[in-house]
């Protein structure tokens, strides 16, 4: 008998991964894969290591023990400039959008740093009004289409976030890893936020940490609980909403609102 089915590709893996910090182990023994075109969310009550194994990804911190594999390759070692040349983009702070530059020359900035040249004023004009149109293009895809004008620190908060999702698809990510995308937003900035990056990250492969539990539910195809630095549970938000575990571990905490 044929098997007709494929097996999902899976673009990053974790084995074993494991993070002491001088005795205490903040991640343990983590095993998780990541199934390419996949919205996967990471969550967690407070201190669970949602952070910790994010810096391990992004290589902001050196597991203990285990490995990473992006693409079948090992990256454990790897510097993250390294792993970002390969499309494993993590979203920039907020801070690392430059205040004092309009929306557009902070998209076009970006868009240069793909094309590895750095930001040169003498640039022909031509090559700058192309970049100029494929920046406005993106900031319109973000809804900031209107504001390419105004200055990043003029920007409301939602907005900004909007531009560094911009800053961040410029860089044409095989896979983007989101950190809390909706944190410290209200909720109307919240759902549009939502809305945002479900339109703008369709078809690529998104990783993010996520305390709401509704933006979870609305954008998530997977997700992985983790508490006191292991895994607890997996799967799709009706499937891990509804098991004992994770319900036990969230209770008391003001995440499960
Ligand atoms: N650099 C460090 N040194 C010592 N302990 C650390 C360090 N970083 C994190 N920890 C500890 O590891 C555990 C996991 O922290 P982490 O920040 O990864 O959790 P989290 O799930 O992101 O929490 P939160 O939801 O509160 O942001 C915590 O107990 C924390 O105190």
């Amino acid at each position: 008998m044929s098997d007709s089915t494929q097996t999902p590709s899976i673009i990053l893996e974790t084995r074993g991964l494991t993070k002491d910090f001088k005795g205490f182990t903040a991640i343990k023994d983590v095993n998780v894969q990541v199934q390419t075109g996949h919205i996967h969310a990471l969550i967690g009550p407070n201190g669970a290591g949602k952070t910790t194994f994010f810096n391990l990804l992004t290589k902001f911190l050196t597991p203990t023990a285990g490995r990473i594999f992006y693409d079948g390759n090992d990256i454990t070692r790897h510097r993250p400039a390294e792993i970002a040349q390969h499309g494993l983009i993590r979203s920039f702070q907020i801070s690392a959008v430059f205040p004092h530059l309009s929306a557009r020359e902070n998209v076009r900035i970006a868009l240069q740093r793909k094309l590895g040249v750095s930001y040169h004023f003498w640039r022909p004009i031509r090559v700058l009004d192309q970049l100029n149109e494929e920046a406005q293009h993106l900031l319109e895809q973000v809804g900031l289409g209107e504001f390419a004008d105004t200055k990043a620190v003029e920007l409301a908060y939602g907005r900004k976030r909007a531009l560094e999702i911009a800053t961040t698809i410029a860089l044409k990510p095989r896979l983007m890893l989101l950190d809390e995308p909706t944190q410290g937003m209200s909720a109307e900035d919240v759902s549009t936020v939502t809305d945002l990056i479900r339109r703008v990250v369709e078809g690529r492969t998104v990783v993010m940490v996520e305390h709401n539990l509704n933006v979870v539910s609305t954008l998530a195809d997977r997700i992985t609980v983790l508490s006191r630095g292991e895994v607890l549970a997996e799967g799709d938000y009706d499937t891990v909403s509804t098991n004992p575990a994770v319900m036990e571990a969230y209770m008391g905490t003001t995440d499960a609102a």
